[in-house]
């Protein structure tokens, strides 16, 4: 596994460099590798710019993500084509994304559970699904159906904001047998979508999922979800609050979202009152950056260099450089906060903004899952003692996330064609020491 970033020596990779003076007073560590599972409705995004009187002709809301009927995919998609709309079609779904974001990230497996039809024609969208997606992604536990995976009408209107429309062919009907329990109960994390939990009558994705959380939480692996859009969290706020807390340890939102959830359109507050329901919260805020919020161990906190940054809780990043943890290992929990504004400044041109939340949250992913390979490696290091959640401080992550978004902001795919540039394994020299 590659690592987030430069660390101090005495954390630094490969961790197998021993001195050759001490070889054979110490046994050679094995290998073990950690990995990220997660549940998608497999499905590939047909973007396309558009005016907003077609969003209007086929009754979507501006935003949202709409399921729409055969008939109506049909139309839509012949009118795109028709007036030479469509600019991409790439493999897209929030998890997929995430999925695929941290195995290029971390140059490691991760593990898809969704579906897959079974005949695959080359060029269909399946085909371009299993093109566009990392061979570091495990996707040999994927469910075999017999009609095509879904498709994300993407839709982009003149001020950049993106609506979907959801034609979902076979993409909810995944069922709770083929969860892997024990791929599951052996990961680092698992990462869910709210979109799952709005399967219809019939289909059986949002058992699926409700399974693997089960399977999880049995084991103790950390459940990550992301809420997807504002419009599903609004439409019943109580029973996702009740969720989240009965199930999730790591929220991802953002600031829609987040207000969707608790009624704060700060997102520094909406982070807040989240960490009553889960323990770590990553909540992106387009133009103004992003925050963290989490809990430390009081006598572990550590205070930060920087500038101490003004807010609805003033001086709320004072102890941004502590390390995450979950709120029950620890005896006296410290809320902690971190912000970062976009890096630098955020790209020249901004080319889609899709994906970009789905980016920073695989840079989370990334930095949980490489604390993972550290103790899974050496179990020994004082690193260990006290069982933190990440490898890295809220500060560190917060950059990294930030660097990640960036890079989808700066390119048409909601995906990473390739990871950070190897310059930067020293994160610090490239960036965040300027
Ligand atoms: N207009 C912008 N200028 C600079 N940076 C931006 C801009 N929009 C987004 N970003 C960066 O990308 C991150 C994620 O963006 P955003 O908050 O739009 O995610 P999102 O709404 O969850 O996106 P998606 O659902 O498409 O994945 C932000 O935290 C910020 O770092
Ligand atoms: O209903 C859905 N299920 C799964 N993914 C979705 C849905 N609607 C939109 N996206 C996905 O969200 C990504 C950006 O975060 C897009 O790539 C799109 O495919």
């Amino acid at each position: 596994m590659k690592f987030p970033g430069q660390r101090k020596s005495k954390h630094y990779f490969p961790v197998n460099n021993n001195d050759p003076l001490l070889t054979g007073l110490r046994p050679e560590p094995v290998k073990t590798s950690s990995y990220i599972a997660g549940i998608d409705q497999i499905l590939v995004d047909i973007e396309a710019k558009v005016d907003e009187s077609l969003i209007s002709k086929y009754s979507l809301m501006k935003g949202n993500s709409t399921l729409i009927d055969d008939q109506a995919a049909h139309n839509l998609y012949t009118e795109l084509q028709n007036e030479q709309l469509i600019s991409g079609e790439f493999a897209g779904g929030t998890i997929g994304n995430t999925i695929h974001n941290y195995s290029t990230l971390a140059d490691a497996k991760s593990v898809l559970f969704g579906v897959m039809s079974k005949n695959i024609a080359i060029g269909s969208y399946a085909y371009r699904y299993l093109c566009d997606t990392s061979s570091k992604v495990d996707l040999n536990h994927l469910q075999p159906v017999d009609g095509p995976i879904g498709r994300c009408f993407t839709l982009i209107s003149d001020d950049g904001e993106r609506t979907f429309a959801i034609s979902k062919g076979a993409m909810d009907q995944l069922s709770p047998e083929h969860i892997n329990k024990e791929l599951v109960q052996g990961a680092s994390a698992l990462v869910l979508t709210a979109y799952l939990m709005r399967a219809s009558e019939g289909d059986q994705m949002t058992a699926a999922a409700l399974q693997a959380v089960e399977y999880a939480k049995q084991a103790n692996v950390p459940v990550v979800l992301t809420l997807g859009t504002r419009f599903l969290i609004e439409s019943d706020p109580q029973w996702w609050r009740d969720f989240i807390k009965n199930n999730v340890d790591v929220l991802a939102m953002n600031e829609d979202e987040g207000q969707a959830l608790t009624g704060f359109a700060d997102p520094l507050l909406a982070s807040e009152a989240a960490l009553e329901l889960c323990d770590l919260v990553l909540t992106t805020a387009g133009p103004l950056g992003l925050y963290m919020a989490g809990y430390t161990e009081e006598s572990l906190k550590r205070e930060t260099t920087h500038t101490l940054l003004p807010g609805q809780i003033p001086e709320f990043n004072r102890y941004e450089f502590s390390r995450p943890m979950l709120k029950h290992i620890c005896e006296a929990p410290l809320k902690v906060y971190a912000h970062i504004p976009p890096f630098m400044g955020g790209p020249e041109v901004i080319r889609n903004t899709n994906g970009a939340g789905d980016a920073a949250l695989s840079a989370l992913l990334h930095d949980l899952a490489s604390n993972d390979f550290h103790k899974l490696n050496i179990p020994s290091s004082s690193k260990h003692l006290n069982h933190g959640l990440c490898y890295s401080s809220f500060s560190q992550i917060c950059k990294y996330a930030n660097r990640v978004a960036y890079e989808v902001l700066a390119q048409h795919s909601p995906r990473l064609s390739r990871g950070l540039p190897e310059k930067e394994d020293s994160l610090e020299e490239a960036y965040w020491e300027r």
